[in-house]
């Protein structure tokens, strides 16, 4: 048996947080008959610590602010270990690990200053300390408490990439000869969450929240029984807790439900995880680390219908909504391609596309975060600049996407008129609407400031009082 345990920033937020995780691992590792495997992330606000840093280090070259960078995540680490390690031993063999770690960061920090320049690969080396960082400790603390164990960087342990740093694809898993001689060995691998490695050994990550997705390839790579997501809640709820109050946990998901809610914004699971493990039919928990009793939630390939039709509703903020109208698109082929190819010059992630039935209009949604909305702009009057095919295009930054997510939708009709009935009832107005071909899916566009109070209402609607 192999289980895999991943444990996000939060549960790994301080040095009491990183000794209650690795005691955790260990009473499972002594209670359960398995063999263990850990990915951890960087501790919480790290990596967006780096994020910053990395950008103040390009923009001003103050290298007093970057030794003080050095000298704070060092003060951070040095409490963490005392508190998460207390032999007197592995202590300093821990310090002399994040210390040299540190001091490679911030001599790293003073290149990208100096050169005045951040490449994405760059970027990625300096965003991967989060983690390396983190899983020092972690293997300390474990082995304070008994157990045998090794931390691993995830390119060492088998996660291989291709070069498409920032959002590195995966091009060869070799966990099992990484890891499999480890476990033989009696070994806890604490693997880095998010951190990947090209062939030839260049540090690459999947990306924001990317930890998940690590511990999907690893729980696929190594055939595992179990991949278990702890994190803050007791599992995947019905819609965000920090904007819904009455959510509830959700027992049972399908991969597809999971995936979709992911995909449209359920923050807890990163949007890349389901699939790996869906290809394997390898069963994902996601559990609390602040409640580890609870039973979280069990996403399978079951069809796990619930009471209410709807299983959850989740939205996503910081993304902006480009209409493009033209009655020359009419008919003409390849529009939809020029319009993409356009957006991929400006690195957009596209969320949602939908084009008018007349075929007028498509409207594109795409995501806020480190993209922007004028260069999108740009390339597209730049694609259509010489042709009638293109009208207008505009823009609307002041958008949020709310998703309806649930196996029981599914053929349910009248479900749609009913959501937008209610959505209607919120004052919101729908700019935009579409639904997935799985039907388990119907998301539309509104303004974000009217994003909460429908959110609450289609929740009060179709979940609380599971109107079906
Ligand atoms: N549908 C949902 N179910 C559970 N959590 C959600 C959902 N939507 C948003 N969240 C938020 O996701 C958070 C957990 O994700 P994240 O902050 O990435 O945790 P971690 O540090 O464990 O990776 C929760 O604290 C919760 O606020
Ligand atoms: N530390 C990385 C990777 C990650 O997945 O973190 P978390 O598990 O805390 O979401 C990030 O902040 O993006």
């Amino acid at each position: 048996m192999i289980t895999v345990m991943k444990f996000g920033g939060t549960s790994v937020g301080d040095g009491q947080r990183i000794r209650n995780v690795a005691k955790i691992i260990v009473d499972k590792s002594n209670k359960e008959n398995t063999d263990i495997v850990v990915v951890t992330s960087a501790m919480s606000q790290i990596t967006n610590a780096l994020v910053n840093m990395s950008k103040q280090a390009l923009n001003v070259r103050d290298i007093a602010k970057i030794n003080n960078f050095v000298e704070e995540l060092k003060e951070k680490h040095a409490i963490a270990i005392d508190e998460a390690v207390k032999n007197d031993d592995i202590r300093t063999e821990v310090r002399h690990v994040i210390n040299s770690s540190i001091d490679e960061l911030g001599k790293v920090l003073v290149g990208v200053s100096y050169l005045g320049e951040l490449t994405p690969k760059s970027k990625d080396y300096i965003l991967s300390f989060g983690e390396r960082l983190s899983a020092p400790i972690l293997s300390g603390a474990v082995r304070d408490l008994g157990k045998n164990s090794l931390f691993l960087l995830g390119g060492e342990a088998g996660l291989i990439t291709d070069e498409n740093y920032g959002c590195a694809r995966p091009i060869k898993i070799k966990i099992k000869e990484k890891v499999n001689p480890l476990l033989e060995e009696n070994i806890i691998p604490i693997i880095t969450g998010f951190v990947a490695g090209t062939e030839n050994g260049d540090i690459t990550t999947f990306g924001r929240g990317g930890s998940d997705y690590s511990a999907a390839l690893v729980g696929a790579g190594l055939d595992a029984d179990t991949v278990e997501i702890w994190t803050d809640v007791s599992g995947i709820l019905t819609s965000d807790p920090r904007i819904v109050k009455n959510v509830k946990r959700i027992p049972k998901m399908s991969y597809i439900e999971a995936m979709e809610l992911a995909y449209f914004g359920a923050k807890v699971l990163h949007p890349r995880t389901v699939e790996p493990l869906m290809e394997k039919n390898i069963p994902l928990r996601i559990k609390n680390t602040f409640e580890p009793e609870n039973e979280g939630t069990f996403i399978t390939n079951c069809k796990e219908l619930s009471n209410s039709v709807m299983k959850a509703v989740s939205a996503i903020r910081d993304v902006f909504l480009i209409n493009i109208f033209g009655a020359g698109m009419v008919g003409v082929s390849g529009t939809a391609a020029r319009i993409f190819s356009a957006l991929g010059r400006a690195d957009a992630n596209v969320l949602l596309i939908t084009q008018g039935s007349s075929e007028t209009n498509v409207s594109v949604v795409i995501y806020g975060d480190e993209v922007d909305a004028n260069n999108c702009m740009k390339e597209l009057r730049k694609e259509f600049k010489n042709s009638n095919l293109v009208k207008d295009i505009s823009i609307d930054e002041n958008v949020a996407v709310i998703s309806a997510v649930g196996v029981g939708m599914k053929g349910s009709k009248g479900i749609a008129g009913k959501l937008f009935g209610a959505v209607a009832e919120s004052g919101a107005n729908i700019k935009m609407i579409a639904q997935g071909s799985s039907e388990v899916n119907i998301s539309f566009v509104i303004g974000e400031e009217e994003l909460e109070n429908c959110l609450r209402i289609l929740h009060g609607r179709f979940i609380e009082n599971a109107e079906n």
